[in-house]
């Protein structure tokens, strides 16, 4: 057992309870222009442990839908528990992880990563923080300042901020979007890596057909605004996955699929 599996959970399997569920969620925003219908009536149930992708055309309330499961904004209409739970505010055992790392410029990494800890007003958790630095092969880099890391550090960076606290539930809205193709790739085997290790519950968000099958359990298809729930594939590959899986055939026929569905709800 590595340092991580022993700080995580023990792995779910795909008849999981339901970790997160999303009940007739619709979301309409008051615009400039006018009223714009972002979500109308998702629901879903994400299973404990699951890695579940949500796929969409841009703009149709992928980012809504996530900001609303992390407790940061609130729904036209619709309900999400984490269990039994009613999500209004943000919670302690769901973190989030966006597109841009968000570190504070004028902290080095160690203090980035120990922020969530002050803002709880607890020690940090040193040992963790550690083997988690050690994970991600960040250790050594804890004095360096945002500036001096690349943006692939700094998103490990801040993946280690937001594991650091041990939360169950991990959002993450288009977390490697900004990345070259190949740092993209080694994200994405790190993060296949860290779920499979500390079987987090992983809600995360793509446009990319085929980053959503080399990651995911189940993908979520959302149709054009206003976002609604259009197909939700499973995704039977076995794991771990290498990045050449996607060169494979039973992977392309898996991406025409999904394309063709796309296309289809285009027409
Ligand atoms: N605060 C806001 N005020 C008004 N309209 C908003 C607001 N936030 C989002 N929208 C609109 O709601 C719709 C859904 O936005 P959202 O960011 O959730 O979509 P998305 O699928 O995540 O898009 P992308 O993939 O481009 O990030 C868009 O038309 C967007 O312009």
């Amino acid at each position: 057992m590595n340092a991580i599996e022993a700080l995580g959970l023990p792995r779910a399997d795909a008849t999981a309870p339901a970790k997160m569920v999303v009940e007739g969620a619709s979301k309409f925003y008051q615009a400039r222009s006018g009223v714009v219908h972002a979500l109308d009536n998702v629901s879903l149930e994400v299973r404990e442990g699951e890695f579940l992708c949500i796929l969409g055309p841009s703009g149709c309330g992928k980012s809504t839908l996530l900001w609303s499961m992390a407790g940061l904004h609130g729904l036209s209409a619709g309900r999400i528990r984490l269990g039994q739970e009613p999500i209004l505010k943000p919670h302690p055992e769901i973190a989030m992880i966006f597109q841009e790392a968000n570190l504070l410029p004028w902290r080095n990494l160690e203090k980035n990563i120990e922020l969530p800890f002050e803002l709880k007003r607890i020690p940090p958790d040193t040992a963790r923080i550690n083997a988690l630095l050690q994970r991600v092969g960040l250790k050594g880099f804890e004095t360096k300042m945002p500036r001096e890391l690349s943006g692939g550090m700094q998103q490990r960076a801040s993946i280690v901020r937001s594991l650091a606290v041990n939360p169950s539930v991990l959002l993450m809205d288009e977390p490697f979007g900004a990345l070259d193709a190949f740092t993209r790739d080694e994200m994405n085997l790190l993060i296949q890596e860290i779920w499979m290790e500390t079987q987090k519950t992983i809600i995360f968000i793509t446009h990319s057909i085929v980053e959503a099958l080399f990651l995911a359990d189940r993908i979520v298809v959302m149709s054009a605004r206003p976002g609604r729930t259009q197909e939700i594939v499973d995704v039977d590959l076995p794991r771990p996955r290498g990045v050449d899986v996607q060169s494979t055939p039973e992977f392309i026929e898996r991406v025409n699929a999904i394309k063709a569905m796309i296309d289809h709800r285009k027409a």
